[in-house]
């Protein structure tokens, strides 16, 4: 379990996290997502106990990093994957780490197998490609089987297959019932992968929600096409429903649901030839939510 209460964490003039609150719970990914700048690094960094909050606080299991005993059995992390040894191998890498956190060298193995290296566990890791420095990174978060998982950005630079791997790895270790935060700027990358996303922007808190519950609050009616539009147009606003017709020509209808909409054609012999919610992607939504809060827009608005 992470809880951040009320973090505010200032680098001189810059308040990089203002007053920021949230709880990732048990078994669900939940995805931090935010444009460049947003605090959501910073947040990281204050939860595994590389920089101190200004004020409020951010815990693991009730606790903040510094007073666990076997960290990498509570919280394992990924935060920049290129930082590893380049003169060590996978292996040494991991055995070096497991020995400092009192974890057997068995589990080393372990992991190394769960991310695919086992092949190229005695290669040098400067050798290795960003996919696989990645895959040692999650290796080492893995290490002490910590219930909670914090990685930012893990899919950066990968390839599709990587990309692949990275969210079926996150659902599994979630699906075990561990806690997992992960960190993009990326809604397309989250929406595929998250349960529940916290949004910032300039340090704050937009949005605590689940991905289902923002798609439904972005829910923009139902979108229908018949050869006999205006007969449709009419049978739909008399049962209540608001018709609009679309600049495309198709109608863009709300106070129904696809069901009563296809049920209310059917019963007049109205053929339909498409019905379909139209919500705006997450995507979409993400941008209308953080839109203000991306720095370059500011400027260019303070420019125009
Ligand atoms: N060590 C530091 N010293 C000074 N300012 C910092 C420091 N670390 C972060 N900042 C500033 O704090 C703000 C938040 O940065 P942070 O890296 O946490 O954002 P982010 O959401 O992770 O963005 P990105 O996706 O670009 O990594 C930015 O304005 C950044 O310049």
């Amino acid at each position: 379990m992470i809880e951040v209460r009320e973090l505010t964490k200032r680098y001189g003039p810059t308040t990089a996290v203002d007053r920021l609150s949230f709880q990732v719970s048990p078994g669900t990914v939940t995805g931090f997502l935010g444009p460049n700048g947003a605090g959501k690094s910073t947040t990281m960094r204050v939860l595994l106990g590389l920089a101190s909050p200004t004020s409020g606080a951010a815990l693991v299991n009730g606790r903040r990093y510094a007073e666990m005993r076997r960290p990498l059995c509570e919280v394992g992390a990924l935060l920049d994957a290129t930082a590893v040894h380049a003169g060590r191998t996978a292996y040494d890498h991991l055995r070096w780490l497991a020995r400092s956190n009192g974890i057997g060298t068995r589990r080393v193995a372990d992991v190394l197998e769960q991310v695919g290296l086992a092949g190229v566990a005695r290669k040098r890791a400067g050798g290795f490609s960003l996919g696989m420095k990645q895959r040692l990174g999650i290796a080492a978060a893995l290490l002490g089987d910590p219930g909670v998982l914090v990685l930012d950005e893990p899919v950066n630079g990968l390839d599709p297959d990587g990309v692949r791997w990275i969210r079926e790895l996150l659902r599994a270790l979630a699906a075990e019932g561990r806690a997992v935060l992960v960190s993009s700027h990326l809604m397309s990358e989250m929406e595929m992968t998250a349960d529940h996303l916290v949004i910032v922007g300039r340090g704050r808190l937009i949005a605590d929600t689940s991905v289902k519950e923002l798609a439904a609050r972005f829910q923009r009616g139902v979108l229908v096409r018949s050869p006999r539009q205006a007969e449709l147009s009419g049978v739909l606003a008399a049962a209540g429903a608001s018709v609009d017709t679309l600049p495309d020509g198709g109608l863009s209808v709300s106070g129904l649901d696809v069901a009563h909409i296809g049920e209310l054609a059917a019963a007049r012999g109205i053929p339909l030839h498409e019905v379909r919610p139209r919500g705006a992607s997450l995507e979409e939504a993400y941008m209308e939510l953080t839109g203000a809060d991306v720095d370059y827009r500011a400027a260019e608005r303070a420019r125009s």
